[in-house]
C-alpha cells in the first residue's frame, strides 16, 4: 500500500530525516513517536508532498507520488488529508464552512470566490459533524468551540476529502486529557469503520500504545524501532528518546490510561 524508501530530507546539513524505510502493506492504524526534532512532522509533511523530499521515493498502491506537481500533486494530498496540532481552522468562520473547505481542491475558483457550495456537500458536511458528535455547533464560528471540537472540526474537513489516508501531525498536543481521548477515539474509529489508514505523529507512549496498531520510533531522522505497542518496552522507549536511565515514562504520558481507569473505577 505505502511504500518509503530510502527517504532522506535535508536541511542545510541537517538530514531532518535521514534514509529512512518502511512499508505499510495493510490499512492500519500507526503511531510515529521520538523526541522533539526526531523528524516526525517533516516525514508526514513529505507523505502529504508538503515538503518535497531530497532523496527517495514514497509510494501508495503502487504509484510514485514523490514527485508529483500540479493538480496530480494536490489530487495526492487530497487522497492523504492532514490534520496539525493547532487545528488550522477559519477562526471567524462558521464551523460548517470550515468543514466544506475540505472540497476546496475539487472546486472551480468560482464557486470557491463566493462560497457556493452543492446542497449535496453541504448535507455531506452535517453529516461528518453529526458522526463527530458536534453537528449542534455547526452554526457557530469556530473560534467559538473548545479545542477538542476544533480538532474534530479539522478531522470532519479532513473526511470531507474522502481520503485514504488521514496524517495526523500531534493532533493531541494541544488537548487536555479527556479531549485528547476524545479525538484519538474519533481517528481510531474513522480507521475501523472506514478503513481508513491513520497515521499519526504522538508525543506520548501510552497513546500510541493504547491506539495503535504498530509504533514507529524515529530518533534523530532516523527508524530505530517499528514494532507492535507490546514491543514497546520502557527500555525500547529510553533508547528512541535517547534518555538514560532516569527516563520516566510519565514525562510522556497525556493520562489518558489514568482517565479511563478513573473513569472504570466510577463506573464499575
Ligand atoms: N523548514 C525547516 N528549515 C530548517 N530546519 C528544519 C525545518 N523543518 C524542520 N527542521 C529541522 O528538522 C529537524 C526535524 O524537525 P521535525 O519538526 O520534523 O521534528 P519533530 O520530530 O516533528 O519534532 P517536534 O515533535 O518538536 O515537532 C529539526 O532539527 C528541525 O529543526
Amino acid at each position: 500500500m505505502l511504500r518509503i524508501e530510502q527517504l532522506t530530507k535535508r536541511f542545510g546539513a541537517n538530514a531532518a530525516v535521514d534514509n529512512v524505510s518502511f512499508t505499510i502493506d495493510k490499512t492500519a492504524m500507526i503511531g510515529v513517536i521520538g523526541a522533539s526534532g526526531a523528524g516526525k512532522s517533516t516525514l508526514l509533511r513529505m507523505i502529504n508532498r508538503l515538503a518535497d523530499a531530497s532523496e527517495g521515493t514514497i509510494a501508495f498502491q503502487g504509484r510514485d507520488v514523490t514527485r508529483l506537481t500540479g493538480s496530480a500533486r494536490r489530487k495526492w494530498q487530497s487522497e492523504c488529508a492532514m490534520i496539525f496540532q493547532q487545528f488550522n481552522l477559519v477562526p471567524r468562520m462558521d464551523v460548517v464552512s470550515n468543514v466544506l473547505h475540505g472540497t476546496l481542491n475539487r472546486r472551480s475558483t468560482f464557486s470557491t470566490l463566493f462560497n457556493l457550495y452543492p446542497t449535496e456537500d453541504i448535507h455531506t458536511a452535517i453529516e461528518i459533524l453529526d458522526r463527530l458528535g458536534i453537528a449542534d455547533h455547526a452554526p457557530k464560528r469556530a473560534e467559538a468551540l473548545s479545542g477538542g471540537q476544533q480538532q474534530r472540526v479539522a478531522i470532519a474537513r479532513a473526511l470531507m476529502q474522502d481520503p485514504q489516508i488521514i496524517l495526523a501531525d500531534e493532533p493531541i498536543a494541544s488537548l487536555d486529557p479527556m479531549n485528547a481521548q476524545i479525538v484519538m477515539d474519533a481517528l481510531r474509529r474513522i480507521h475501523e469503520e472506514d478503513g481508513r489508514m491513520v497515521i499519526a505523529n504522538l508525543h506520548t507512549l501510552d497513546t500510541a500504545r493504547r491506539y495503535c496498531d504498530r509504533v514507529i520510533g524515529m530518533r534523530m531522522g532516523r527508524v530505530v524501532f517499528d514494532g507492535t505497542p507490546d514491543q514497546l518496552t520502557t527500555g525500547v522507549a529510553r533508547d528512541i528518546y535517547g534518555a538514560g536511565a532516569e527516563f520516566s515514562e510519565a514525562a510522556t504520558s497525556t493520562d489518558i490510561n489514568a482517565l479511563a481507569e478513573a473513569r472504570h473505577a466510577v463506573t464499575a
